[in-house]
């Protein structure tokens, strides 16, 4: 499956979060980092039905040959950043913020990248710019659908631009998601580029690499097969309610971003969440080079009737 952050419709997402930051006692903070850990979610099995609780901490493994890129500098902000001319990682999004106050921060709009603050900021936790390390504010289950398998829903309403989840460990092939935010960033292989244009900081070595990588196709993927949390569980829409987005934090490489689901419309309580896999059609081929179709149930009025 591709998770690519461009295709028409299509969602993208994940960096690991390597420390967290620690109020300083007394006057303002000190940037103090505390040992790390990374924060997901944890599902609790009720019977034939999946409830995410909002508690747990689930790991996120790489594999052996991946090396996780050490931490990108930080800002100088104090507190929450709201100063997007002093602020370094607003300087990355293009001298904005990329998520707006109403609804506890919401993403204004799709971009090739976002930037949030990470382990080297001197900012705090409820930072605005650390919104998808903040957690999901609305309660996800997860049930049996007649022709797809597991699907998840929210209970509670879920406004626009609100994160839903983030693409977590998908090894079998129906739970694999490519990180393919460098071939977004460039429009390649169909994607559609986002509307802000983002130039990620990297030294020549890295800009030549990325070229040649963003040509050839994604180095990483994200592999949900064995673990995961509640995002494996996502179907498939011709005419999705999320979108994917890349978001990096803690480090700046984008071959190795974070996925993260955002509602592109509001959602209503029990409706199914769905993003575009980004299939094309034909892409996908069986061992013996021969071209796999699987029908999409999807339902849309303009359901391209497969998924790939
Ligand atoms: C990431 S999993 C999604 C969760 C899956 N339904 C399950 O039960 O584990 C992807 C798989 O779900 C099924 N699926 C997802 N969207 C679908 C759709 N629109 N139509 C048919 N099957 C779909 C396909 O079997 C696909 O390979």
């Amino acid at each position: 499956m591709s998770a690519s952050s461009g295709r028409k419709g299509q969602p993208n997402g994940g960096d690991d979060a390597q420390g967290n930051l620690r109020e300083g006692k007394g006057n303002g903070w000190n940037c103090e980092r505390v040992p790390k850990s990374v924060h997901g979610w944890l599902l609790f099995l009720y019977f034939n039905l999946f409830v995410l609780s909002k508690i747990g901490v689930q790991s996120v493994k790489a594999a052996e040959n991946v090396s996780i890129p050490p931490n990108a500098p930080g800002c100088n902000c104090k507190g929450k950043c709201t100063n997007a001319e002093k602020c370094s990682c607003a300087r990355l999004n293009g001298n904005d913020f990329p998520y707006v106050h109403d609804d506890g921060g919401r993403l204004g709009e799709p971009r090739d990248v976002v930037f949030e603050c990470g382990p080297n900021c001197c900012c705090g936790h409820s930072c605005l710019n650390r919104r998808s390390q903040q957690g999901l504010n609305y309660e996800l289950e997860v049930y049996r659908t007649k022709d797809k398998g597991w699907a998840v829903r929210s209970r509670d309403f879920i406004p626009s631009g609100a994160p839903s989840d983030e693409l977590d460990n998908v090894s079998e092939n129906d739970y694999i998601f490519d990180i393919d935010c460098l071939q977004t960033m460039k429009g390649l292989g169909g994607r559609e580029r986002r509307f802000r244009n983002v130039s990620i900081p990297s030294s020549n070595h890295a800009k030549k690499r990325d070229d040649h990588i963003s040509e050839t196709g994604p180095e990483f993927c994200i592999d949900a097969g064995t673990s995961g949390n509640v995002a494996r569980f996502i179907n498939h829409s011709c005419e999705p309610i999320l979108y994917v987005q890349c978001v990096l934090s803690s480090h700046h490489d984008a071959r190795l971003a974070r996925v993260v689901l955002f509602a592109a419309d509001d959602i209503f309580p029990m409706k199914e969440l769905n993003y575009d896999y980004g299939y094309l059609l034909d892409s996908v081929v069986g061992p013996v080079g021969k071209i796999k179709e699987f029908p999409c149930y999807c339902g849309a009025a303009d359901c391209r009737k497969r998924l790939y």
